[in-house]
């Protein structure tokens, strides 16, 4: 709640409040330098906030015991790649937090690295360091997930499995809260997002809702007869952008009502379809003002401009449905 954090001058974070809700999953966006992994780092007490707090079941992360039974995280799965095996690597972690070992085997199994367990974790793949690094954050099976960039550098089969793994968390009932460049990706894995630019919230809505009010939506059309139906449309009083190619774009009019005019005329239609905007595209046009820095010709980084961010209602903390319970076989078997 007013989460907010200062590096000398620089406001990384700045006066942040929402809250993460269970059973879904929840994206975190915001353009390079937004401040995601700030925030993400504060809600595991590994920065301290110039001011505001992050609660997880009304406790700082701090005073958790046992914090993995609560929040699992991957922040940066480079962080772990050392000389110790996958398994005595999460063997410690488990030890130092009241974890039975057989949960070891579990998440390895889980994540697919069951045939690695015992090989240097220095020797893996980008791919199988972020498995490992899902593994640690599952293996105190917690309520709360947390996952920062966890598709970065994988490859098409492993955004899969790491697309299916949060929606399967989420429907459990856990809290998953995730942090992606891939817009495409969010798309098809987040049900609601929190957006951020410069440190502040600029949008916490569900996806549907983020999409429609920060996009256009308009009807494509192509007639081989474009003239007629230019005049068509101009005589019922609508309004058509003429685009390359020969096609016609008009805003604000549903399709049924242009097919219906068209047929009325006699007026062929070899196109008429309802376009909506990516979230793409709705990101860049809600964050274009809270770019920190943009490209242009010369190369060098010029401050953001643009539409200023936009605040949107705040709200209060990080919540994870019913604290923890029994261990993750009974999970893992609602899994399989
Ligand atoms: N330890 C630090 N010292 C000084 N400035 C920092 C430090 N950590 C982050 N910053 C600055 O704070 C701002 C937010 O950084 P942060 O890494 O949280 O953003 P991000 O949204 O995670 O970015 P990206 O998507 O590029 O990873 C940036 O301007 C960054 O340069």
């Amino acid at each position: 709640m007013g989460l907010t954090k200062h590096y000398g001058d620089k406001v990384a974070v700045d006066g942040l409040t929402f809250t993460v809700r269970p059973g879904i999953v929840t994206g975190f966006l915001g353009p390079n330098g937004a401040g995601k992994s700030t925030t993400m780092r504060m809600v595991l007490g590994l920065d301290n906030p110039t001011a505001g707090s992050v609660r997880i079941y009304g406790r700082h992360y701090r005073q958790l015991k046992d914090p993995l039974r609560y929040v699992g995280a991957l922040l940066d799965a480079k962080a772990m790649h050392g000389g110790r095996s996958a398994a005595n690597h999460l063997l410690c972690l488990a030890r130092s937090n009241g974890i039975p070992r057989t949960r070891v085997d579990e998440v390895l199994h889980l994540v697919g690295l069951t045939s690695v367990a015992h090989k240097r974790s220095k020797g893996f793949s980008l791919g199988m360091g972020q498995r490992l690094g899902i593994a640690a954050a599952l293996l105190g099976d917690p309520r709360i997930l947390m996952f920062d960039e966890p598709v970065n550098g994988l490859d098409p089969e492993g955004i899969h499995w790491i697309r299916h793994l949060m929606k399967n968390l989420a429907a459990q009932g856990r809290t998953v809260f995730v942090s992606s460049h891939l817009m495409s990706e969010m798309a098809l894995t987040a049900e609601h997002l929190v957006v951020i630019g410069q440190g502040r919230l600029l949008a916490d809505t569900s996806m549907a809702e983020f999409i429609r009010q920060n996009s256009r939506s308009y009807v494509r059309l192509r007639s081989p007869d474009r003239e007629r139906l230019l005049d068509v449309l101009h005589r019922a009083g609508i309004r058509a952008a003429a685009r390359r190619g020969g096609a016609l774009e008009v805003d604000g009019v549903p399709a049924e009502r242009l097919g219906e005019l068209a047929a009325a005329q006699q007026v062929v239609l070899h196109e008429l379809s309802p376009q909506q905007a990516s979230l793409e595209e709705a990101f860049m046009q809600l964050t274009a003002g809270a770019v920190e820095y943009h490209a242009h010709a010369g190369g060098r980084p010029v401050p953001g401009r643009g539409m200023p961010p936009r605040p949107v209602v705040p709200e209060r903390a990080l919540s994870g449905g019913a604290p923890p319970g029994g261990w993750g076989a009974g999970w893992q078997r609602k899994r399989s």
